[in-house]
């Protein structure tokens, strides 16, 4: 077959306008074809879900150990030495994910899910009673700060720099834009402190943290290995969820006959976390890069080629969902991309949906109505769909 002409486009997918309302962009990158050139970038584009999937899936033909951001590890040096599970392949990709999963295991979440529940009502319940506040800092960066780094034994001082190291490293995947530079300033404190922490001495014993490092004892990795591991906790496990939450919150408060149904059956919170997921995707992209010479599509792509993938756009695609733009806790929303796919899928996929459940249970239960009392505030991040602020008032069951 005589290979197809791709279709360029010039759209920037890291320019602020982008970024502050993805979702009014991803319709012309989904339509112009399965695979797009960017030409400010220089980089392919997928935003169907089919070719997202496809791609995910394929983790050898589309890798990841020359990095899931712009930047080809092959030609420059990465912006901190690479992640041991999101910025490797197989076979290390499979020798540190064993070791993570055997800690973030189904057992060590049944022991939290009480601890978490009490935790989750009691902020929900005081939240309710004062009916006004900012769902960001309130509820979304509250209830993850109260519960992740205990259970990662991290030390008590310093926790909000969680949040800073998270913005740097989510916009270091992109260009160096000023969303990066702006991320960046003043935060050397939340680098240095990161670094700081994920030291064994600065660990709590009984933490996940400690127990990376009893892996090390083992002589399933090596202490450097350790340290690097516990990183990849602080890097991803806390701005994804903070996310999540705000993002459920809004899609609940914007859909207040959603919210009755969770409200009738407080089970469906899961479904509506997940849906949420789905509905707005917080990681909304990653990259991978083509290690051969590959066709999709009837479309040429060179071995070194940069490829963009929109996981959020796939979850809006309409060739995949009925109604997509809706958000609807009764959908199936099974197979979803915003955990990724594949041998990469998120990690701590179980921690996210225990916490957002435990929230959308506490919500149903405890409060009778959510709205909004002003405009949501967006915090632009080169990968990260955020909220800055979410004013809103909640009525006591
Ligand atoms: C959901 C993305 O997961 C990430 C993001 C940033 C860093 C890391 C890491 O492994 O260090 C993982």
């Amino acid at each position: 077959m005589m290979p197809k002409q791709i279709t360029k486009m010039d759209m920037d997918p890291f320019a602020e306008e982008f970024l502050a309302d993805p979702y009014a962009h991803h319709a012309a990158l989904r339509d112009a074809g399965p695979v797009v050139w960017l030409e400010t970038l220089g980089v392919y584009a997928m935003a169907r879900f089919d070719e997202v999937q496809t791609a995910l899936r394929d983790h050898e033909t589309f890798c990841s150990s020359r990095g899931v951001g712009l930047a080809d590890f092959s030609k420059e040096e990465p912006f901190r030495p690479p992640s041991l599970l999101l910025e490797a392949d197989p076979p290390l990709h499979d020798r540190t994910r064993a070791i993570v999963n055997k800690i973030v295991s189904m057992k060590a979440l049944k022991e939290l899910r009480p601890v978490w529940q009490e935790k989750a009502d009691a902020l929900v319940a005081s939240l309710a009673g004062k009916r006004r506040f900012d769902a960001v800092p309130d509820l979304s960066e509250a209830f993850p700060l109260m519960i992740f780094p205990d259970t990662i034994g991290l030390p008590d001082e310093g926790r909000e720099h969680l949040i800073d190291y998270a913005t740097i490293v989510f916009n270091a995947f992109g260009p160096r834009n000023r969303v990066f530079e702006e991320g960046n300033a003043g935060k050397e404190a939340a680098i240095e402190w990161v670094g700081e922490v994920c030291k064994r001495e600065n660990l709590k014993p009984g933490g996940w943290g400690a127990a990376l490092y009893e892996a090390a004892d083992r002589g399933d990795c090596t202490a450097d290995e350790a340290e690097r591991l516990v990183r990849s906790f602080l890097s991803a496990g806390v701005d994804t969820t903070v996310n999540g939450i705000a993002h459920m919150t809004l899609a609940l408060a914007e859909n207040p006959n959603e919210f009755q149904k969770l409200r009738e059956n407080p089970k469906l919170a899961l479904r509506a976390f997940e849906e949420s997921l789905r509905w707005d995707s917080t990681v909304q992209t990653f990259f991978r890069t083509a290690s051969r010479d590959t066709e999709v599509a009837g479309i040429k792509i060179p071995e070194g080629s940069k490829v963009l993938l929109f996981l959020a756009s796939a979850n809006r695609d309409p060739r995949k969902w009925d109604d997509p733009d809706q958000f609807r806790i009764d959908r199936n929303v099974s197979g979803h991309v915003g955990f990724g796919f594949g041998i990469h899928q998120c990690l701590g996929q179980m921690v996210a949906r225990l916490e957002g459940e435990l929230i959308g249970a506490a919500l149903a239960r405890r409060v009778s109505s959510i709205r909004l009392t002003g405009k949501p505030e967006r915090r632009l991040n080169n990968t990260l769909h955020a909220l800055a602020s979410l004013p809103v008032e909640m009525t006591v069951a």
